[in-house]
């Protein structure tokens, strides 16, 4: 195992990601949130976009996971996805790189297959981003160094799952069936469910929105207390 690994064990990765007219959204202010997770006890720093990672990687000594988002031709989110962009974030030393795990094609394969070549080409470490454990064990197998359960929801096999908070069982099966380490990711709301995830066996939690997405949060509460009023108005 990459010895990364023993620094990320039971830790908190905050995912600093700003995009579309977030005023976060410049590699300065991404840069910052990384500075206040580390002021704040995270262990490890997860990010999006070549500019910015860069920015994060100078600016604090945590590991970084590192990817580059863009989307597939079903229209959903794809986690870095080339072999252009797995170049460009080896070319600014990423610790850790963030590979879309999926069966979907791209470059002419699927995510395992994918992942593959990548440990084949190039001296780096690689997460899979899952959505089903057929997918996890796929790319385990296929040699990726770490999983996580970023994409379940994100997917058009995972759409109808619900998203009101994080997928335990996933998490759970992934962890019972997987030799390498799994992290728990998306909607990771609440410290008492990162703790929860620890509990379960996540080798690490990450967290995004709740930490670093300050207008979907406001959002969150914005809601809770419209759905108050509506009723008194009633
Ligand atoms: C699905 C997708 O695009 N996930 C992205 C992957 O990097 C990010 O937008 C998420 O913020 C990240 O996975 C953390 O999840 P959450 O923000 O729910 O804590």
């Amino acid at each position: 195992m990459n010895p990364v690994f023993e620094q990320l064990k039971g830790g908190l990765v905050v995912s600093c990601q700003a995009e579309g007219d977030s005023p976060f959204n410049i590699p300065e202010r991404v840069a910052d949130f990384a500075e206040a997770a580390v002021q704040g006890g995270a262990i490890g720093i997860r990010s999006q976009g070549v500019e910015k990672t860069k920015a994060i990687i100078d600016r604090v000594a945590l590991p970084v996971i590192g990817l580059i988002k863009s989307e597939f031709e079903d229209g959903y989110v794809r986690i870095t996805g080339s072999f252009q962009e797995v170049e460009q974030l080896i070319a600014i030393n990423t610790d850790i790189i963030a590979i879309d795990g999926t069966f979907r094609e791209r470059e002419g394969m699927s995510g395992p297959a994918f992942i593959k070549e990548v440990k084949a080409r190039y001296d780096c470490v690689v997460m899979a981003d899952i959505a089903t454990v057929e997918e996890g064990i796929a790319c385990a197998e296929a040699g990726a160094d770490c999983l996580s359960t970023t994409l379940s929801g994100y997917t058009p096999d995972t759409k109808d799952k619900p998203k009101q908070g994080p997928d335990f069982a996933f998490l759970s099966e992934m962890v019972q069936q997987s030799s390498i380490p799994v992290f728990a990711e998306g909607r990771v709301n609440t410290p008492e469910d990162a703790a929860k995830m620890i509990q379960l066996g996540a080798w690490g939690v990450v967290v995004g929105s709740a930490i670093t997405r300050p207008h979907l949060v406001t959002q969150w509460y914005v809601e809770k207390i419209g759905a108050v009023n509506a009723v008194h108005d009633v």
